[in-house]
């Protein structure tokens, strides 16, 4: 390691040190904390069964920047460049159109083994794997409709993909020996003002009951529901609202995501997370940047992010966490996308994990607000960076934006060949 990034960290730890934080004892709790990187980040959203459908569901990617990973193996690949350049050991997220298989298969009919190269490469290189029906692109879903849908042979469809997931997913929890986390979204809604908002919501519900009806091993698979208020198509009414999936996971067990651009544009999910986790067992996170609308754009430092690791951090709620990408921009190079988005994650719950937490509520329960302030406000320059460098040289990642040239190596040798 080089001797400035370690004679900044020395510095750095003795000044934490002096407010009684253990840098040493933070990195090693750091080390621990699992980021699921999404694989459809890798290529807009794509997949690889029914390629050539169009991206629906109310979701859109932008750009067209070249590169984009076109078979498994070329994502697989990606994923493996851009998990070089992130430190700590972490999972990969799959969408069901992500099989790996010659066969022509259905979303219906998808089996634990259309996905074993996925999971044998996982084991090769450390990783969990968490998963996700696609309930999306699809001639099914095409009227914006699926396990709601009015139509019972059009449900039963997504019904029995859904069933088909948990188990794909209970088979990576059983050879990884680690659960995998299966999160349920669905897009269904109404682009204007329905008569009757309560039918759809009865129909989910059961649809619901019965995909899960299977009993399967927590310790395997954990399932999560994903609400949203809007989306292309949807901006009236979505079925599965952030109240509907509330009731639905606290009275079932079930975990909620909370996706960070699923709410009003004022609206934070880091404010949500301590109510959540006061009545469910754990949350799934889908960190993900909307600008003015649920724009999916790469996770960058900004305040919402640094809250939602405070959060987690201040309210030791790490434990009871998944915590999982969710953006998509098809307009920069896509594995720079991933690192970025994914350093940024962790960088601040390192920030997070480097204030005085035990200090600051003693002072603000003192009813101290201007010693609270001025806490916060300093601890923002506080040389976190150092302690980061030293984090990423420690776990052989690139340094600072060393990364970068990395990717551009890449990108010139293998991303524009394809
Ligand atoms: C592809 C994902 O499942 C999707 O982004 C979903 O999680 C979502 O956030 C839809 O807006
Ligand atoms: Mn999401």
């Amino acid at each position: 390691m080089e001797q400035s990034i370690l004679n900044s960290y020395n510095e750095a730890k003795r000044l934490y040190a002096l407010h009684g934080i253990d840098v040493e004892q933070v990195l090693e709790q750091l080390a621990e904390i699992k980021i699921s990187l999404h694989c459809w980040q890798g290529d807009d959203v794509k997949g690889f069964l029914n390629k050539d459908k169009e991206l629906g569901g109310g979701i859109a990617v932008t750009g067209s920047y070249p590169g984009r990973a076109g078979t498994p193996e070329e994502l697989r690949r990606d994923l493996e460049q851009a998990l070089a350049l992130i430190p700590g050991r972490h999972k990969v997220n799959l969408h069901a159109i992500y099989a790996d298989t010659e066969e022509e298969v259905e979303l219906d009919k998808l089996e634990p083994k259309h996905f074993e190269n996925w999971v044998h490469w996982a084991k090769e290189q450390g990783l969990g794997l968490d998963f996700n029906p696609t309930c999306f692109s699809h001639e099914k879903a095409k009227d914006g409709f699926t396990l709601s849908h009015p139509d019972k042979e059009i449900r039963d469809f997504w019904i029995k993909h859904c069933q088909a997931s948990r188990r794909i997913a209970e088979s990576f929890g059983q050879a990884l020996g680690q659960p995998c986390v299966t999160n349920f979204w669905v897009p269904d809604g109404y682009k204007d003002t329905p008569v009757d908002r309560l039918s759809p919501r009865v129909r989910l519900k059961e649809s619901l009951d019965e995909i899960f009806s299977e009993k399967i091993d927590e310790s395997y698979n954990i399932d999560a529901v994903e609400s949203k208020l809007f989306g292309i198509g949807s901006e009236s009414y979505v079925v599965g609202s952030h109240e509907f999936y509330m009731g639905y996971a606290l009275s079932m067990g079930k975990a909620v995501c909370f996706d960070a651009g699923h709410f009003h544009p004022t609206e934070v999910i880091s404010n949500k997370l301590s109510s959540w986790l006061m009545f469910g067992d754990r949350l799934l996170l889908h960190v993900s940047r909307p600008v003015r609308w649920d724009s999916d754009h790469v996770v960058t430092m900004d305040d919402e992010l640094l809250e939602i690791a405070r959060e987690l951090v201040r309210g030791q709620l790490l434990d009871r966490t998944h915590i999982g990408l969710d953006f998509f921009d098809g307009s920069i190079n896509h594995i720079a996308a991933w690192v970025i988005g994914t350093r940024n994650t962790i960088k601040a719950l390192l920030r997070a994990m480097l204030e005085p937490v035990e200090t600051l509520k003693q002072i603000e329960l003192s009813g101290d607000y201007t010693s609270r302030l001025a806490l916060v406000e300093e601890f923002k320059s506080y040389p976190f960076g150092a302690v980061w460098d030293y984090y990423c040289a420690k776990q052989g990642v690139p340094v600072r934006e060393g990364w970068l040239s990395e990717v551009k190596k890449y990108e010139q040798e293998v991303l524009l060949k394809r």
